[in-house]
């Protein structure tokens, strides 16, 4: 009688999983071929993108490309290049970079179109060139941009075209810029490395086992790859900052409080205390500085959605030449950064002091218990919108270990990390993090808003300004390497957290004392220990970077500081 019983469940079972299987593989074999298609249409978009670049002459090419930033601005605005000398060249530059680095979703078709009508406007005497006159400029592929998928890596989600700009969108398309390609993303959004099924992985522009970050790696890469002069990304976890320090350019994360979120779909719909916003990168922080000033320039963003508070660009806090009080970490006692990611503080640390500032060690409170409040709230349900989307799709390998994570049920989760942590204790704590219940859930939203608090009474009593501490732990990582070491958002996800203006400046790049110190100061005690330290290893030249975050409305002294470093480091 039992074994019939046993007999039947096994078959039931057996039926069942088969089902699941055989409607999983019908279902695998449909989106294999959307990707085919989606890749045709990609295929298309880069020969239309060539052919335009081709009808520019070498030389004019060469002229516009070696142009910077503010030469370029300047050189559009007083009628020296048209915008669509502007546009082909940066079509052609993004070609280039695309075929080390693979950061290229869609080239924008419609740019040529908008430059040419720009330049037939600007024939008219009468006619005033708005700030951002016929700047080329590339766009994480999640932002919404008419007439163009937002996939964020799902192949369900391609040819769903959106209708409406992203407001941000639209006022770059009314300030002159022109949005003139789209680039790579993870799946999901929710990773620092860069790869999906839909457009494959995009490598770091010195070394294809690397990735150039997350998730905004398509701008990453394609910046440091000169494809593009200024380019915008998004943040909810350290998506700007992260791939900025791994490629050794710059980009801030502005409060989400300064930007609309209207018709904008981050990784997670319905987050609502860890905040994403969008933000520009460059290699340079006064293109970022130009940027921010510009958009802000006026309250335009808070009349077409009232969310924004009229807030406008601070110059006199940019410019202010008052001496500042910034707190340093260099380990958050969390998870101890390589020796050259603390190197690259101490750095940073040093030229602010010569600039007349003065710095004070300061470690922002229970960093642990932060990340688990963060993980648990940037993942809201505990990864089930997720998953529930990543099992109707074909999931990046890449992806896999916190594919893994989010699929083991949370009760079945705790159970394991009572053992878990008896050798791997960090893990085991971690093990935590994905929420059990609407309750767990509430108290952790109530915990990060005394966390704000706290850490708001903290910095105001000692009269800090700002703070300044690694981005990260490692310098760039093998592909692989995020989606297990997600422990390592420790430094950025904080000021997600507390929704605090956060960037990303490069200072040093790794030597080969770096490595020696690596082998022999960092301690491999634990699995991710042993990640980072291996993970690390011939990385010599690689760019490190720094971060220094402000509390919200802050940006302009957060800039201020950028650039102070990035003078020191640079001479200009
Ligand atoms: C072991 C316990 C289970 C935990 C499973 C957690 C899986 C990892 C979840 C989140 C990792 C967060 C990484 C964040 C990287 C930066 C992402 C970012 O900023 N994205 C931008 C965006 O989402 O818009």
């Amino acid at each position: 009688m039992i074994l019939l019983l046993l007999t039947t469940v096994l078959a039931l079972a057996a039926a069942y999983f088969y089902r699941f299987w055989s409607v999983r593989e019908k279902r695998q074999v449909e989106l294999r071929k959307i990707v085919e298609r989606k890749r045709a249409e990609r295929a298309e978009s880069v020969k239309f993108a060539k052919q335009s670049a081709e009808k520019l002459d070498v030389e004019t090419r060469n002229k516009i490309a070696s142009l910077e930033y503010s030469e370029l601005k300047e050189g559009l605005q007083s009628g020296t290049i048209s915008c669509i000398d502007a546009v082909r060249t940066y079509y052609f530059k993004a070609i280039q970079a695309n075929e080390k680095t693979n950061s290229v979703c869609m080239f924008v078709k419609e740019a040529e179109q908008w430059a040419m009508e720009w330049d037939e406007k600007a024939k008219d005497p009468e006619f005033k060139k708005p700030p951002m006159f016929g700047l080329p400029m590339s766009l994480k592929e999640c932002v919404p941009l008419q007439g163009y998928d937002q996939t964020r890596g799902f192949v369900q989600d391609t040819f769903h075209p959106t209708e409406t700009d992203a407001v941000l969108v639209q006022q770059l398309k009314k300030l002159g810029a022109i949005p003139y390609v789209q680039t790579n993303v993870p799946q999901s959004l929710l990773s620092y490395n860069c790869s999906n099924p839909v457009f494959g992985t995009t490598n770091h522009p010195m070394d294809k086992s690397r990735t150039s970050g997350g998730s905004s790696g398509g701008e990453s890469a394609l910046i440091s790859a000169d494809g593009s002069i200024l380019g915008i990304g998004g943040d909810v976890g350290g998506s700007i900052r992260i791939p900025c320090a791994y490629t050794g350019t710059t980009g801030i994360k502005p409060s989400h409080l300064r930007f609309s979120h209207r018709g904008v779909c981050g990784s997670v719909p319905g987050r609502p205390l860890i905040n994403s916003n969008d933000g520009p990168m460059s290699t340079r922080v006064e293109t970022n500085v130009d940027f921010l000033r510009t958009v802000w320039a006026d309250t335009w963003i808070t009349e077409q959605d009232p969310y924004v508070p009229p807030v406008t660009w601070n110059e006199e806090a940019y410019k202010s030449d008052k001496k500042l009080k910034i707190g340093y970490y260099t380990d958050d006692g969390w998870f101890t950064p390589t020796p050259v990611c603390q190197r690259a503080v101490m750095e940073a640390k040093q030229i602010l002091e010569d600039a007349g500032h003065t710095l004070i060690p300061f470690r922002p409170p229970r960093v642990p218990e932060v990340l688990i409040m963060f993980l648990r709230a940037v993942c809201v349900d505990a990864g089930k919108f997720l998953s529930n989307k990543l099992m109707n799709d074909i999931i990046d390998p890449l992806l896999y270990t916190q594919v893994v994570l989010w699929m083991v049920p949370v009760r079945v989760q705790r159970f394991l990390a009572s053992f878990i942590r008896v050798f791997f204790p960090r893990l085991g704590n971690l093990m935590n993090a994905m929420t059990l219940s609407t309750v767990e859930l509430r108290n952790t939203y109530a915990d990060i808003e005394a966390y704000r608090s706290e850490m708001a009474a903290l910095m105001i009593d000692q009269k800090i300004d700002a703070l300044l501490c690694p981005v990260t732990v490692t310098p760039a990582l093998p592909h692989v390497a995020p989606s297990k070491l997600f422990a390592g958002t420790s430094y950025t996800g904080i000021f997600n957290l507390l929704d605090y203006a956060a960037g990303s400046v490069n200072v040093t790049h790794v030597t080969k004392q770096d490595e020696l110190d690596l082998e022999s100061d960092y301690e491999a005690s634990d699995p991710w220990y042993a990640l980072a330290k291996n993970s690390s290893r011939g990385t010599i030249g690689f760019p490190i970077g720094v971060q220094v975050a402000t509390p919200p409305y802050r940006e302009e002294t957060c800039l201020r500081i950028m650039r102070e470093i990035e003078f020191g480091v640079t001479g200009k």
